[in-house]
């Protein structure tokens, strides 16, 4: 199966990408960041079911892809210099980022196919058997703006739908520590909507899902545009079957596309 895999993703995408320009550090750059290709790897995506088109991928960097996006994401220098948290980029994305983006397409790719080829359910064949449809998938570019944010223990974001200038189809990858985001519907008018689907009494509930280092998310859909996100890091919040998580300096890498 892995051969398959590998045959059908050199298919579609080609043997992994070159650096551009003959420059020696940049190819050097680019040989590591080729890391991050899946080529002869499997992930396994898991669905959250309560939320439909919410998808996340626990082993989708191994500990040496997440340095090695680490040390690139440092060499920016946007983190430390300006002794922000927050970093943004439109338009031309760095490299690794490129390599980021080529990774969750072919993650993706794969799964399409891996799903059609095992005869899943009817049930199952529509497009919320898949992490991203295919619409979302085969779009070009993918995504044009990535977010870098770094939390220190404690520090989180509050409860939000992602702006509306920003395209289906949203990227969270974790880095350095574990967390936990909730997910809570979005109140007004989505009040039948909320009675239908969660009951009641659940209406205010909120989701945990447990983002691990490496982990993906994907969100596209009723994900992302009736469910906010939120990830509080003060005392007591970040519980994962009880037991309170070991918080430290968490790095996380948002890719969207404008619309
Ligand atoms: O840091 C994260 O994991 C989430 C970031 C986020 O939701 C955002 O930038 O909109
Ligand atoms: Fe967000």
């Amino acid at each position: 199966m892995e051969e398959e895999v590998r045959m059908l993703l050199q298919d579609a995408f080609g043997e992994s990408s070159d650096g551009e320009g003959g420059d020696e550090a940049q190819e050097r750059k680019s040989q590591d960041l080729n890391k991050l290709s899946i080529f002869g790897e499997i992930q396994n995506w898991e669905r959250i079911d309560q939320i439909k088109g919410l998808w996340l991928c626990r082993d989708f960097l191994s500990p040496d892809q997440q340095s090695s996006l680490l040390s690139a994401i440092q060499k920016e220098g946007w983190l430390s210099e300006f002794s922000g948290n927050q970093a943004m980029r439109f338009g031309n994305l760095p490299q690794w980022a490129i390599e980021l983006s080529n990774s969750i397409k072919e993650a993706v790719f794969v799964s399409h196919y891996l799903s059609e080829s095992r005869n899943l359910p009817t049930r199952d064949k529509g497009k919320e058997a898949y992490p991203l449809p295919p619409e979302l998938l085969w779009r070009e570019p993918l995504f044009d703006q990535l977010i870098a944010n770094t939390y220190q223990p404690g520090e989180g974001i509050c409860a939000h739908v992602d702006l509306m200038r920003f395209d289906d189809g949203i990227a969270i990858l974790s880095l350095e520590s574990s967390c936990v985001m909730h997910f809570s519907l979005v109140e007004d008018e989505l009040s039948d909507y909320r009675e239908e689907k969660a009951g009641k009494n659940s209406s205010s509930a909120k989701i945990p899902v447990l983002l691990t280092e490496g982990s993906l998310v994907l969100m596209w859909g009723e994900a992302r545009y009736f469910w906010k996100h939120e990830i509080n890091r003060k005392p007591g919040f970040q519980k994962w079957m009880g037991q309170e998580i070991d918080q430290r300096k968490r790095t996380s890498i948002t890719l969207r596309k404008l619309c």
